[in-house]
This record gives structure tokens, sequence and C-alpha cells, in this order.
């Protein structure tokens, strides 16, 4: 069976959700979810700086994290298990600024994300999951930068019920110590 690229944009404007290339056949399957040509042909450019996996337990949050400058654009993938992925517009220009939208991700359904740059991303694990990151820009820890998962003014809707509570939400320290968006726009905004 063959599953082609799908590309479906968002309406947050320029992040779009993505169905990769997929061929089934009784090895097993062949999964691609980049390609330039393909990308370009439907408007997308993305560039390759940097491809990075996380490995994550049931129950992690990684969130709500961007690069406050060198801002970077990043195609994001569940390779294994099950993610709930979360993107914030945090362009101050924008229209739909400070709104989030919500995904499952799975190695399943081989969607996969684009967010753009300047938008904050996290995602709470549902399943044992390893997660795929491209990267149209470099890392710089300096500008490495974060708001609260739980953020008031952002207020996402985590799907906690779905790894049984806050009882077994596992977090980074770094994490739980973000500033709230509210520092943040008065820092940077
Ligand atoms: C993100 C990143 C981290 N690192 C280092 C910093 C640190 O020592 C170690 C672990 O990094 P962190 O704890 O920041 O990893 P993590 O909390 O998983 O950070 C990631 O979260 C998700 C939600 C994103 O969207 C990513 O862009 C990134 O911010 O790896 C790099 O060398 N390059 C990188 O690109």
């Amino acid at each position: 069976m063959i599953q082609k690229f799908e590309f479906e944009k968002l309406d947050l404007d320029g992040a779009y959700q993505i169905t990769t290339f997929k061929s089934t056949d009784v090895r097993g399957a062949f999964i691609k979810d980049y390609s330039q040509p393909l990308f370009e042909a439907n408007e997308i450019h993305h560039d390759l700086k940097e491809v990075f996996y996380t490995v994550s337990k049931k129950g992690v949050i990684r969130a709500l994290h961007f690069q406050r400058v060198h801002e970077q654009a990043k195609l994001v993938r569940c390779v294994s298990g099950k993610i709930y992925d979360v993107i914030v517009d945090l362009r101050p220009e924008s229209k739909t600024f400070m709104q989030w939208r919500g995904f499952y991700l799975t190695g399943e359904n081989c969607r996969e994300l684009l967010v753009p740059e300047l938008f904050a991303h996290g995602y709470l694990v549902l399943e044992d999951s390893i997660v795929s990151y491209k990267c149209a820009e470099n890392f710089y820890g300096e500008y490495d930068d974060g708001i609260m998962w739980n953020d008031p003014d952002i207020d996402v809707k985590w799907p906690l019920d779905e790894v049984g509570g806050m009882d077994n939400v596992i977090f980074a320290d770094k994490d739980k110590n973000l500033q709230s968006f509210a520092e943040y726009k008065r820092k940077y905004l």
C-alpha cells in the first residue's frame, strides 16, 4: 500500500499538518517525511540545519519552548508512540497571536507538523515516544526560551486524563520554572 504526501494548511498562518509518504509491504514500512522539492512544490520553504530526536516516557510534558532570536521553524514528527502536540502563535503582528492548537501525532498516523518561526511548541507524551525534529535554524542556547506549560493567558487544554492525571506528569526541573506569558510580554514585546 502506498500513502502519498498530503499537505494541510492550518488556520495559523505558515503552519501545516503533513501526512508523510508511506509504503508498506510484507517486510514492514518505508516512510519518507521530508523532500525539499516536494515541499517547495507545495510552497513550503524549509531548509535543514539540524536534525535531532527526543525519547520520552508516558506522562512527560516538554513545553512550551521556542528560540527567541534566530527563530527556528521545525518539522516535528512522532516516529514511535503517541503525543499530544501543541503549537502557540507568538508573533505579535499575527491575527492569531496567542492562539494555540493541539494535534495527536503517532507513529502510526505518520502526521507531522510544520511549526513556523516564533511559535512556541510543546507536547504531552501519551505513550512512550520518540519525536524527531528537522530544524531550519541552528540551536542557540542563549536564546532558548519558554513559557510555562499551564500559562493562564495561553490556557492550553492538555488531555491530562489520558495519562491518568497530574500525578503522573513528568517535567524537567527547567520546565517547572519557566516564565509566564505576561512576564515574557513585559520583557520582550
Ligand atoms: C533543543 C536542543 C537542546 N540541546 C541541549 C541542551 C540540553 O543540554 C539538552 C536537552 O535540551 P532540552 O532540555 O532543552 O530539551 P527539550 O526540553 O526536549 O527541548 C525541546 O523541546 C521541544 C518541545 C522543542 O520544541 C524543541 O525545540 C526543544 O526546545 O540538549 C542541544 O544541544 N541542541 C538543541 O537543539
